[in-house]
């Protein structure tokens, strides 16, 4: 990536606003008052399980959908009613939707020639968007000559050469194999951050979300359920559905109890005191159930104290899985639990070779769970 080619095709970076926007398909209500705010140069993400809308959200900022009510502005500007060529977004889809016939080059400069620019600025940019992508050298081949990561970014290149104000991606590596994703979404990152581009990233898969983007929005059913940083949202989840969606968590049913100015929650497998910070303040929210991490409590032996600033309920091993740095453990407790997993109640991650000696299948065992790390949440 030349400074040359940065310059070329740099661009002020602008914010984004979805102001309370609704969208119906027929009956179906897809998007329910959506309210975002994106920040210039910020990477930003829609996460949440198929069909919860983020793809319609997606098109409706690069104008391929309409809103039944709310609106988009880019760089304060109202585009709700402009074409998708008059809002300076670039899109880049999951299927890359290259032009088979044409070469690399042809591909990344039909855009440029569709609004008739000079001959020689296109070739200047061309060249600068495929050293921007690395892909220097394979002008002349036709994307069936090429692998899954370089037609990849002969998508991104032919996106990003009409120089947008905002770039917007659907899904864009998920024809990737695990290894190349990795390695083509740091290299996004590092193309977004050079240009200055506001970048809106559509996944269903968290670690993508979590590696690239500056700020998450998690959606479910058309709504937004919160917006933060990855580890805000991993860390202070605002709901059961963020903490589940967002990394393996335990959920523990049981209910609220309250002595004076303290509170506990009590499970089938014993009563854990609450700190003040793990209640939401006001009444406990309907449905409230006990959520932690798995590496959030620790396994110690029944009868040895348990350590300060932990509070302990108890439970025999069900079993033990080696996951390299971590090793999980899988526990059964009081009848009434629900867990991450079938087959075991509650998951425990413990570093590997941390833990007490003698831990196998069938042993009894007391969870030890950091109260600072415990949240009460309701769906
Ligand atoms: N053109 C359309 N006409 C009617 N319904 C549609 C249309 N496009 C999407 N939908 C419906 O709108 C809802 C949201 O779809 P959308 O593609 O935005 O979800 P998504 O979160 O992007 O899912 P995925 O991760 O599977 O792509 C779904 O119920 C889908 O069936």
């Amino acid at each position: 990536m030349t400074a040359l080619a940065v310059d070329t095709l740099a661009t002020p970076s602008v914010d984004i606003a979805i102001e309370h926007v609704d969208l119906w398909y027929g009956s179906n209500h897809v998007l329910r008052d959506v309210d975002l705010r994106i920040e210039p140069g910020e990477f930003f993400a829609f996460l949440g399980p198929s069909g919860c809308g983020k793809t319609t959200l997606l098109r409706l900022i690069a104008g391929f959908n309409q809103a039944d009510r709310g609106r988009v502005l880019i760089a304060g500007r109202d585009v709700s009613g402009l074409p998708p060529w008059k809002r300076d977004v670039g899109m880049v889809f999951q299927s890359y939707a290259l032009w088979p016939h044409m070469t690399v080059e042809q591909n990344v400069a039909f855009g440029l020639e569709e609004r008739r620019l000079p001959r020689q600025e296109i070739r200047k940019r061309v060249a600068a968007a495929l050293d921007l992508v690395g892909l220097g050298g394979l002008e002349k081949r036709r994307p069936a000559q090429l692998s899954g990561g370089q037609q990849q970014r002969v998508a991104l290149a032919r996106t990003i050469v009409v120089e947008p104000k905002v770039l917007l991606l659907d899904e864009p590596l998920s024809n990737l194999d695990a290894k190349l994703r990795g390695e083509v979404r740091r290299e996004l990152r590092e193309l977004q951050q050079r240009l200055g581009l506001t970048a809106i990233f559509v996944t269903h898969d968290q670690e993508e979300a979590n590696t690239i983007c500056d700020r998450i929005a998690v959606m479910k059913d058309g709504a937004v359920q919160q917006v933060g940083a990855p580890t805000a949202l991993y860390d202070a989840p605002r709901n059961l559905f963020v903490a589940g969606f967002l990394g393996t968590t335990n959920i523990l049913d049981g209910r609220v109890v309250r002595d004076g100015a303290a509170a506990a929650f009590e499970t089938a497998a014993g009563t854990i005191p609450l700190p003040a910070g793990a209640l939401p303040s006001g009444e406990p929210p309907p449905g409230a159930k006990l959520v932690f991490r798995p590496h959030h409590a620790i396994l110690s032996r029944p009868d040895a104290p348990p350590a300060e600033g932990r509070a302990r309920i108890s439970g025999t091993i069900r079993f033990k899985e080696f996951l390299g740095a971590t090793e999980r453990y899988g526990i059964a407790v009081g009848a009434s639990m629900t867990g991450a997993i079938e087959g075991a109640a509650i998951l425990v991650d413990l570093t590997h070779g941390t833990a007490p000696a003698g831990l196998a299948p069938g042993t009894a065992v007391a969870i030890d769970i950091a109260t600072d790390r415990l949240h009460v949440l309701g769906e």
